[in-house]
């Protein structure tokens, strides 16, 4: 493996805990090479999992955290001033195709139009990246997988992916694992016992119900994982739960008392 790659091997394997034949399946899809699209809100494992499958496929993984300022040069690649005059630096997506890596792009439905453009070559038969400034073609090196996470709740009519985008990817639905599984997480992760992980998902499948009714989005593993962080560390779980679960989530202090009362009734 060239040795530009090499540092994106993930080494450890990551803790995943699976939550239906998600494996199974993107095992199957990247045996194709299907670009993938995983689907959930945020918070809720998407990350986790392709770490998880970049390590049980020992193929190295680059992760772009996509925002509404990245251009396409952001991804591909441009030139660069130094001493020695002008050089090219790959951009990740290019560092992905070349060398052959699964290419992660997180929330690429924030990313400006133009980036879409690139990714669709890459993403059909063709499998090519063109770096039109440099004037090359890059033909996806064999092991390259193109990945990308989308939130349905956050998307508008404004922004969205186009269909002649969506088509190009297999979709793996994600969301809030069961209570039993995400007690596990929380427990395992947050470092807490099982008593004190099972309160916390309690309160989170409360807050849950409240999606829509006040509440835009779910509290959710992460989250939680951040609550029985702090109370591993000595924090009163009351107080924990308002930290991390309560007050980033809503400013609406009729929203704030429901969920409030949540934590008084567990903790
Ligand atoms: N199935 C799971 N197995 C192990 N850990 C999990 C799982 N689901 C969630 N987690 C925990 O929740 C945290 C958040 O998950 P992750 O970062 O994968 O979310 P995400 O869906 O990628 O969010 P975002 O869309 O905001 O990037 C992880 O760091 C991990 O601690």
């Amino acid at each position: 493996m060239n040795d530009v790659i090499k540092q994106y091997i993930v080494e450890k394997e990551p803790y995943y805990h699976s939550v239906t034949d998600e494996v199974a399946l993107y095992e199957a899809a990247y045996s194709v090479r299907m670009p993938m699209m995983l689907k959930g809100p945020t918070g809720c494992g998407k990350t986790r999992f392709v770490e998880y499958m970049a390590w049980k496929l020992q193929k190295p993984l680059i992760t772009v955290a996509c925002n509404e300022d990245m251009t396409a040069s952001d991804l591909v690649g441009r030139f660069l001033l130094d001493a020695n005059g002008t050089r090219w630096q790959d951009g990740p997506l290019a560092l992905a195709a070349r060398y052959g890596a699964i290419c992660y792009l997180d929330e690429v439905v924030e990313a400006r139009q133009d980036t879409t453009v690139v990714i669709h070559p890459l993403t059909d038969n063709r499998r090519v990246l063109p770096l039109e400034k440099k004037g090359e073609l890059i033909n996806a090196h064999p092991d390259f997988q193109l990945v990308i996470s989308y939130n349905p709740g956050y998307q508008s009519l404004m922004k969205d992916l186009k269909q002649s985008t969506k088509q190009r990817f297999g979709a793996l639905d994600f969301n809030y694992p069961s209570h039993d599984i995400e007690t596990e997480i929380v427990t395992h992760e947050g470092g807490v016992s099982a008593d004190i992980a099972d309160k916390l998902v309690s309160i989170a499948e409360r807050a849950r119900n409240l999606k829509g009714h006040g509440l835009d989005e779910g509290i959710s593993t992460r989250m939680l994982v951040y609550g029985a962080s702090l109370i591993a560390k000595g924090v009163d779980p009351k107080d924990a739960c308002r930290v991390t679960l309560v007050r980033p989530i809503t400013d609406d202090p009729d929203m704030r008392d429901a969920l409030d009362a949540a934590v008084t009734t567990f903790f």
